[in-house]
């Protein structure tokens, strides 16, 4: 018993360590399958001792949030579900009842309230008794009416969510690495819980309502589903489901494993509830469930394989993460060879060694990971270089976790921005050299600098071999680079990526020094600074770009791979008696000058204020309700984003 005692403590310390990360902090220290694996040991030896300890996580719900928002007490509490991995079990609580089942979805819950037929309110699920008020966020999120037929008090609930491939794509674009979010579930609660709404809007969060708590002048006739039915009539988008007995469970579950494995957005299991409202409200609830519903969580897919080696993966801010990759298992149908391992702290953690005996499954049957270790071995070296630049590589400790990271300034994998902004459509043009491909490159050490891209070839046999890539891919990859290495000198200038010097300046100069580039080498200040549209500040950074030893001895060996053309004849004027004004931030220029320069090169005009004689306002935030937003809007003139008005300029690679 004190045996027992002792080790109930220490799970529900472990526990409760990991939910407070997990709900105050979006942090996880373990992954939900060891979560869950220890919560079971746990009420296991709560139902073998018949004890409970105060605190223990099998009673209460979640934690409180910590932050500036203000808090708000939820009429009724938020329970968890009691839940299981084994479908007889799930059979057993639908018996012959008509159930509704419906993915359970894995972002972050949320409560709205309508009043006279407008948004009133939306707060957070929080710790079940208190959440977080974010109507202003709510407001922003994709698929929210804001306005609805019905005029009574209606409360219902529902899952904020982001999807996988809305994670990808907004991940990829917070700079800082340590900054991104390890999951859309992470991503999703930093959206919804910012202080800043613009911010949130940017995320696309969508909301999937699953729970009507109440709609007092409604008849539902007794049925979860016609409210489901009713909120689909009110504009809400509503949780997916199937309606079964323990009869037709298999049917639905054979759709439900099917499609998930192919869904875009996270869901961690599936509810089951009954359709009828009175007989599950009669059943009551435990201190922590409900007792009408139940959630089933796929039981994983666990493979047993061999770790062949891991692959440092370094980054722009210089974190060299770990990337187990093993002997091809299959798992939920696809298969698997790698799995992120995070950081060194896990790397550790699970004892690591070349040829050990490693479980591995997928997360939410998408993302491949490590369960277990079963021979660690422990002698996996870290390495104390950095494979994308030889340069020292050091591990680093924050918060508690160990890090590997690059030291050399000068790291390739630090200037990936350079190296995408060269290979960018403006620049280099080199089609299918994306962001990533670049990464993974420079990663496997083939990338130092520009003219490396052009001769990728060298390394022929290992890209064909890496993974997402084949025979076809590497061909296609030659055929881009051959095309694009026939350019002009303009984007060549404008792809080294001087400060401040976008398309529009490369060209001015190159018409200057007419297309000769050692005239622009060697150049005084005095007279790159006499070009028209060329100030002084532009003239220095250009005057030490082509001042300094290492760039020029990199150009030289990109030019000794280019091949160049003169410049076709200037672009038509395709903007005469066109007007734009612009306003935000651009991303495709330098700034908004630089636009401005290419407008008018074009026969366009660029005024300021938003008139009659306005004809594109140009802004990326084409949702803002700033002035110049608002004032188009009233006058019907179109408000484009950079993207559409670049179409404007090449239509022919829309
Ligand atoms: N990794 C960690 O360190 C860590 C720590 C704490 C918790 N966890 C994970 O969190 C789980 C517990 O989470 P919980 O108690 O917040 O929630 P839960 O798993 O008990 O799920 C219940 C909640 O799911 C939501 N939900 C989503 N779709 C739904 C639908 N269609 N119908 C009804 N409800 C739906 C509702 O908000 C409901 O309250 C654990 O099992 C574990 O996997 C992990
Ligand atoms: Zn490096």
């Amino acid at each position: 018993m004190e045996a027992a005692l002792s080790k109930m403590k220490e799970l529900a310390q472990k526990l409760n360590q990991a939910s407070k990360a997990y709900y105050q902090e979006d942090r996880e220290i373990m992954s939900n399958l060891e979560y869950d694996a220890l919560y079971d040991q746990l009420a296991e030896l709560e139902k073998e001792t018949g004890t409970v300890l105060a605190g223990s996580p099998t009673i209460s719900v979640g934690y409180e949030s910590v932050d500036a928002l203000p808090k708000e007490t939820h009429e009724r509490p938020m329970l968890s579900l009691d839940k299981t991995k084994d479908r007889e079990v799930l059979r057993e609580f639908i018996g012959p009842r008509k159930t509704l089942l419906s993915w359970k979805l894995d972002g972050l819950t949320i409560v709205l309230t309508y009043e006279n037929g407008r948004l009133l309110k939306a707060v957070t699920r929080g710790n079940g008794t208190v959440g977080e008020v974010i109507t202003n966020n709510a407001r922003v999120f994709k698929n929210i009416p804001l306005q609805i037929p019905y005029q009574g008090r209606l409360v219902l609930r529902g899952e904020a969510i982001i999807t996988y491939s809305d994670f990808q794509r907004i991940n990829e674009s917070i700079e800082d690495v340590d900054a991104r979010y390890k999951n859309p579930r992470n991503l999703c609660s930093g959206s919804v819980r910012q202080l800043n709404n613009q911010v949130t809007a940017s995320r696309n969060v969508r909301f999937y309502a699953f729970s009507l708590v109440s709609a007092p002048e409604v008849d539902f006739d007794n049925s979860h589903e016609n409210q489901f039915q009713w909120l689909k009539g009110q504009g809400f988008d509503v949780v997916e489901y199937r309606v079964v007995t323990a009869s037709t469970l298999d049917q639905a579950m054979d759709y439900f494993s099917t499609a998930i494995t192919k869904n875009d957005f996270p869901s961690d299991g599936l509810v089951a509830l009954y359709d009828d409202i009175a007989y599950g409200e009669s059943l009551g609830r435990t201190a922590k469930f409900p007792r009408n519903a139940f959630a089933f969580k796929w039981a994983d897919e666990i493979r047993e394989t061999h770790l062949l080696k891991i692959q440092w993966s370094p980054s722009r801010t210089g974190l060299i993460n770990p990337v187990a990759v093993f002997e091809p298992v299959e798992l939920e149908g696809t298969t698997v060879s790698r799995a992120s391992v995070h950081n060194v702290s896990i790397v550790k953690q699970l004892k690591l060694g070349i040829g050990d005996t490693i479980r591995v499954y997928k997360a939410n049957m998408i993302i491949p990971q490590i369960a277990e270790n079963l021979t660690c071995s422990d002698n996996l070296v870290i390495p104390d270089t950095c494979p994308a630049c030889g340069g020292e590589a050091h591990v680093c400790k924050e918060n508690d976790v160990e890090a590997l990271y690059c030291m050399n300034p000068d790291c390739a994998a630090k200037k990936i921005r350079g190296f995408t902004l060269f290979a960018s459509r403006d620049a280099m043009n080199i089609d299918g050299l994306s962001q990533s491909t670049l990464e993974k490159f420079i990663a496997m050490g083939f990338i130092h600098e520009f003219a490396d891209i052009f001769q990728l070839d060298r390394h022929k046999d290992a890209i064909i071999e890496m993974e997402g890539f084949g025979e076809k891919s590497y061909e296609n990859l030659i055929l881009s680079l051959d095309k694009a290495r026939n350019t002009t000198l303009s984007r060549v200038i404008y792809s080294l990526g001087i400060p401040g010097i976008g398309l529009a300046n490369a060209k001015v100069i190159c018409r200057h020094f007419k297309d000769d580039l050692s005239s622009v080498r060697q150049a005084s200040m005095e007279e790159i600074s006499a070009i028209d549209g060329i100030g002084p500040v532009l003239a220095g950074n250009i005057y030490s770009y082509f001042h300094d030893k290492e760039n020029n001895q990199k150009l030289d060996r990109l030019m000794g791979v280019l091949i160049l053309h003169a410049e076709a004849a200037s672009q038509t004027q395709i903007f005469v008696g066109v007007t734009f004004v612009i306003t935000g931030s651009v991303t495709h220029f330098a700034n908004r000058n630089e636009m401005k320069a290419l407008i008018e090169s074009l026969g366009g005009k660029v005024t300021g204020s938003v008139t009659g004689k306005t004809t594109y306002l140009i802004n990326n935030d084409t949702m803002s309700n700033s002035s110049k937003n608002k004032k188009a809007k009233e006058l019907g003139i179109p408000i484009i984003s950079e993207e559409e008005f670049l179409k404007l300029v090449h239509p022919e690679e829309a």
